[in-house]
């Protein structure tokens, strides 16, 4: 079997062949992923020039990320939906590659769980997918593809690339510590955290760089970010800021009014809102969302200037997330920062209509929109009718298929620049036909995720104006008790704890109202998630840091791509890793890689181990231990990696191993008592090799384990990038290569 390998670094892209048919083709796959990072590693230094070691080694880690990333963007983009496909094949790839470690604290999420749920699976792809689909698609880019999203760049990449002219647009988040870049040639590119630069703004100014900044939220550090660039911004000019309020922003002048409406014909289903009121500034806690949507809203502003730009027009947005984070009030939002009216259906309405009327109801409705042009169209549910066609669990369902066509037929019937935008909402991406993502109809998909604690603090405040509160009330204490509150739990709590007040006679919410709203709704969410306690919080980040340090210790293991200690699906956190290419593409796993596997996997209890003690650990690790003896039983059993046993693929009648299916382990010869038990050994070796590498490399790393969890229970979730810089600060030791004990 023949198959490529690209190698993609920054600028310089080669390409090496390797060919190689068995499992244990190990020193191959080896000698390529050494050659990569070492072209990674010189395409960072020729493109940035860093002289001193540490900024090379930066480079170095930055262009792994990018590879990875590339990877994991290159691989959810082509096979989107295999998670629904019988391509069983291909899920496992991906799922051992981009390895989730998800932890309970309490009620483990069995492995068999993790491999064989879409949805958990389907998180883990997503969330690699946005943390990691940005620098990704700074190299698709180079191979001229814009995928959905924007790509992520350096903060010195997008500095060059101001300097040389070739950034028209930026969208700065209200508390300046985000931005959103459009290139000349409409490419959009995201920064996070950026850097406290005096010079930036001049720099911006200087190349006429359009600068937009969201509307504040009531954050503190934003009052003096926006003052900072209010005052550059007299002296410079060519800058406009985008003032909350009526009709929204300075600058260009938007289409003031709106288009009279004319009634929908009586028959329509469709909700048709002329106006939201709804701004950016009610939704919290989801600033990454809101500085995609911006681009939305100007395109639904100007959209003459927009397309005059030569920007690409956006048509179809897909905002998915759990149920209650904010999808409906960010699509809303968006109308409302625009001035448009606001088109709505439910997905599931659609589908309870009589034969036929479904795809007339489409008709009507893009009818409709079109004439009310620019406006919004949003479709909530949208896997109702946007499941994959064929695929009906009842033998397909005729009406919902075509409805589905006809919102097909509508969107690729968008003709240039038409004005109408479709927002859909969903929490099942993961089941959605992979023709409604194509470019030009839903190409962009946005991930609104539960708020972390942060996030929580700014919807708190949202849903405390105009209530009555008392003077123990302390927001940022509630927020710190409600982990795993979408904003919908928050806004819930607060009216029970508004009616608890009232129901006691009282004139104002205090804490023991709150108190026992929080309780209430826990105790609704409990049956659903699993919901933490404080004590479990620094528990679970322990665990995770575990994980993650492990990993990113480990030479040419897969990129974190995030930690996260909120509670989801019956786990209390979860460290998600990024799939390389080469792995992907291949499906070949060398022994050193599953060998790391086994050292990333033992991580998050060992480190439960190292800070308190043996006695204290807590069962939340079942999870990884299946995942331990599983990976080091196939590597004995199946994969020929143990010289003691040798080069042949047993039966080793583990039943249902869902990550590698049965396929591979057809075949294999019937073990005898001896052979058993030698394969027990062998197991058991590379398990405590396995334990005592990443036991050693966390206890060498103790600063990084515990300033990553300490950032861990401040803030909940970590990005690739924080992490990354942590490893940075604090990191001491990698990991010892693999001794045989
Ligand atoms: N980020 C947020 N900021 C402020 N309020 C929020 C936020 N998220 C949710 N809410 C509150 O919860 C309500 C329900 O949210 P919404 O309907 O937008 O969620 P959704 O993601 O569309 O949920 P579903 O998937 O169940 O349709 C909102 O009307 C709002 O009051
Ligand atoms: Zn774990």
């Amino acid at each position: 079997m023949a198959f490529l390998v690209s190698v993609s670094g920054g600028t310089a892209r080669s390409t090496v062949l390797r060919t190689s048919t068995k499992p244990n083709g190990i020193e191959g796959a080896k000698g390529v992923s050494r050659a990569s990072v070492k072209m990674s590693a010189e395409a960072g230094k020729t493109s940035f020039g860093f002289e001193n070691v540490r900024g090379r080694m930066m480079n170095l880690i930055e262009s792994k990320v990018a590879e990875t990333r590339a990877s994991a963007q290159a691989w959810t983009s082509e096979n989107g939906n295999v998670l629904s496909s019988d391509n069983a094949k291909v899920a496992t790839m991906a799922l051992l590659s981009a390895m989730v470690f998800s932890c309970a604290p309490v009620t483990p999420v069995l492995a068999a769980d993790t491999a064989t749920s879409p949805t958990i699976m389907q998180q883990s792809l997503q969330v690699a997918d946005k943390e990691t689909s940005a620098s990704a698609k700074t190299q698709l880019a180079d191979n001229g593809q814009q995928k959905n999203g924007p790509q992520r760049w350096r903060y010195s990449k997008f500095i060059d690339a101001v300097e040389h002219d070739q950034v028209e647009k930026v969208t700065f988040s209200a508390d300046g510590q985000r931005l959103l870049a459009v290139d000349v040639d409409g490419n959009r590119f995201r920064l996070d955290a950026l850097p406290n630069d005096p010079n930036l703004l001049k720099t911006l100014t200087e190349h006429k760089v359009d600068v937009t900044v969201l509307p504040q939220q009531e954050e503190n550090g934003a009052v003096s970010f926006l003052q900072s660039l209010i005052f550059p911004a007299i002296l410079f000019g060519g800058i406009f800021l985008l003032s909350r309020g009526q009709g929204g922003g300075g600058g260009m002048p938007g289409p003031g009014g709106m288009n009279p409406m004319e009634m929908g014909r009586s028959k329509a289903k469709f909700q048709l809102t002329p106006e939201t009121g709804v701004q950016f500034a009610d939704v919290a806690g989801c600033d990454g969302a809101k500085l995609e949507l911006q681009e939305v809203v100007t395109f639904l502003k100007e959209p003459d200037t927009f397309s005059e730009l030569g920007a690409k027009i956006p048509r179809g947005v897909i905002l998915e997330g759990p149920p209650g984070t904010g999808k409906t009030l960010l699509a809303r939002a968006v109308a409302g920062e625009a001035g448009v009216p606001f088109f709505s259906i439910s997905g599931s309405e659609f589908v309870e209509m009589f034969i036929g009327v479904g795809a007339s109801r489409v008709r009507d409705l893009f009818g409709q929109a079109k004439k009310n042009a620019p406006c919004i169209i949003f479709i909530d549910e949208i896997d109702a009718v946007g499941r994959q066609r064929g695929a009906g669990i009842a033998g397909g369902n005729d009406e919902r298929e075509q409805t589905l066509n006809q919102i097909l037929v509508e969107m690729d019937g968008f003709e240039g620049n038409n004005g109408v935008i479709v927002i859909a909402a969903t929490n099942r991406a993961d089941i959605l036909d992979q023709a409604l993502l194509r470019p030009g109809r839903f190409d962009r998909r946005i991930i609104v995720d539960l708020p972390d604690f942060k996030g929580r603090v700014n919807i708190l405040k949202v849903h405390c104006r105009g209530k009555p509160l008392g003077p123990d009330v302390d927001i940022e204490m509630i927020a710190r008790r409600t982990p795993g509150f979408s904003g919908a739990s928050l806004q819930n709590m607060m009216n029970e704890a508004a009616i608890y007040t009232a129901r006691r006679d009282k004139t104002e919410i205090s804490m023991e109202e709150i108190d026992d709203a929080i309780e209430r709704v826990t105790l609704g969410l409990e049956r659903k998630s699993q919901a933490m306690s404080e004590e479990n919080k620094e528990l679970v980040a322990y665990h995770e840091a575990g994980h993650a340090i492990v990993g990113a210790m480990t030479p040419d293991y897969d990129q974190v791509a995030k930690i996260t200690i909120i509670p989801r699906g019956g786990a209390g956190g979860v460290t998600f890793f990024a799939p390389n290419e080469d792995r992907v593409d291949s499906g070949l796993y060398s022994k050193q890689f599953l060998e790391s596997q086994l050292a990333v996997a033992l991580g998050g209890r060992l480190a439960e181990e190292i800070v308190y003690g043996e006695g204290d650990v807590t069962n939340g690790a079942s999870n990884d231990l299946q995942q331990v003896s599983r990976i080091a039983r196939q590597m004995i059993t199946q994969f020929g990696f143990s010289e003691e046993i040798g080069q042949m693929a047993l039966d080793d009648s583990d039943p249902g191993n869902p990550f590698l299916g049965r396929q591979m382990a057809q075949g294999g010869a019937p073990m005898s008592m001896s052979l058993r038990a030698q394969v027990d050994d062998e197991v058991r070796r590379l398990v405590k090799n396995a334990y005592q590498r990443a036991r050693t490399v966390l206890l060498e790393n103790r600063d990084l384990l515990d300033a990553t969890a300490k950032l861990l229970v401040e803030n909940e979730t970590m990005s690739s990038e924080e992490f990354q810089r942590l490893v940075a600060t604090y990191e001491k030791v990698e990991m010892m290569p693999y001794s045989p004990l």
